[in-house]
């Protein structure tokens, strides 16, 4: 359906969890998060009824993210259930990688068509520093396993950070002319208590290009399948593309598409939005699938024109692990 602003919105993001299995510096807090109770959490089933209702009302992309999605028990069946759901033309996985060999193959089965994997560095180091708990190598276990399973396009979202990793824009823009993988560079956001983190360190995608270009030469712009908010080019010859996600300098707000369902079962009509429509109280007292079509409408209606993120994060509650990216 269109929102207020004419703009159609036939993309959900379900976060499974706020868990994860890494601590990003701008995504976590050292000692994490205090995961919700089990009990706060939406169950898969209402996560299944929440998706059937916002099939619905248009939604026709459904992207699992979290927190990381695969440390949510049970999530293949999920997917499962979703692949059967006819109006739902694309099922995708944003995650960080490291437990797609373990179940990658179960997924692929049951109808996930690609992910998008997060990677900021390629220096075994610098990729724990990062994460503070992760080793390199088992992203790229997980990145092989993608492009063995042909979960593709396989994406690689790539936050760049001054001082932390833009010394490696190049090596990443070369990875593209090596194997078929689509490399996103993401504006660093200010979000969630990583917000004061961020000073300093963010870079703008204009920025990451110029340098892209001056070492590697002009690109093509290319198309790849998607409907996120990323601008896609490629390097002569290359088996992948070069992406920019300028969350920040240039938001792309104006062609958003999107609404996000927390893990705690709100409706999230903007990324930065304040206000969310609680959908897990009215699930738990019965509400059947023309209530929850309307509360949808409803989020749909509230979704605000664009972010305000340059005046910075308002919402003391929520990280980004919990909105889900
Ligand atoms: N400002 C803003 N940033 C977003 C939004 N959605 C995604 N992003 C950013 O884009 C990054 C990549 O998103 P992904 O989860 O890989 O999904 P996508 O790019 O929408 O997906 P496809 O294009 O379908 O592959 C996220 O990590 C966020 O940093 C949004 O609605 N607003
Ligand atoms: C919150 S994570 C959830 C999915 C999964 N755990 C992963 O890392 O891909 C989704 C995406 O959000 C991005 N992200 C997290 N915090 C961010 C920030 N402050 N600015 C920009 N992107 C951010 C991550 O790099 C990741 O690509
Ligand atoms: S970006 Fe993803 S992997 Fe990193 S801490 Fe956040 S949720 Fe976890
Ligand atoms: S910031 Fe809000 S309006 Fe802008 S693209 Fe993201 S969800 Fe859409």
């Amino acid at each position: 359906m269109l929102d207020g602003y004419q703009r159609e919105i036939n993309y959900l993001r379900v976060s499974v969890t706020d868990r994860c299995n890494l601590r990003c510096v701008y995504c976590m807090p050292a000692g994490g998060v205090a995961a919700a109770r089990h009990e706060d959490i939406l169950t898969l089933e209402e996560i299944e009824q929440v998706i059937r209702a916002a099939a619905d009302v248009g939604v026709r992309k459904i992207r699992f993210t979290g927190g990381e999605p695969l440390v949510r028990k049970g999530l293949p069946g999920l997917v499962k259930n979703i692949a059967n759901i006819r109006a739902i033309d694309d099922i995708a996985l944003t995650t960080n990688g490291i437990l797609l060999p373990d179940f990658g193959e179960e997924l692929k089965a049951a109808g996930l068509k690609r992910v998008n994997i997060s990677l900021d560095t390629l220096k075994p180091e610098r990729f724990r520093e990062i994460t503070r708990l992760g080793a390199l190598e088992d992203v790229w276990k997980g990145i092989r396993a993608a492009l063995r399973l042909n979960l593709t396009p396989v994406k690689i979202n790539t936050v760049v950070m001054r001082g932390i990793n833009d010394d490696e824009i190049i090596d990443m823009a070369r990875l593209t002319l090596e194997m078929p993988l689509h490399v996103r560079f993401i504006e660093l956001m200010p979000i969630g208590t990583q917000n004061p983190w961020v000073a300093g360190r963010y870079i703008s995608d204009e920025e990451v290009m110029e340098v892209i270009t001056k070492h590697l030469g002009p690109m093509q712009e290319k198309k790849v399948t998607g409907s996120g908010p990323a601008c896609s080019f490629q390097l002569p010859g290359a088996l992948g593309t070069i992406g920019f996600i300028t969350a920040l300098s240039n938001h792309f707000c104006h062609q958003c598409n999107r609404l996000r369902l927390t893990s705690m079962g709100s409706l999230r009509s903007c990324l930065y939005a304040e206000k969310e429509t609680d959908l897990k109280g009215p699930l738990r007292k019965g509400a059947g699938r023309e209530e929850l079509r309307k509360l949808l409408i409803k989020a749909i209606n509230l979704k605000p024109e664009k972010h305000k993120l340059m005046e910075g994060w308002r919402d003391s509650e929520r990280v980004m692990s919990q909105i889900g990216g």
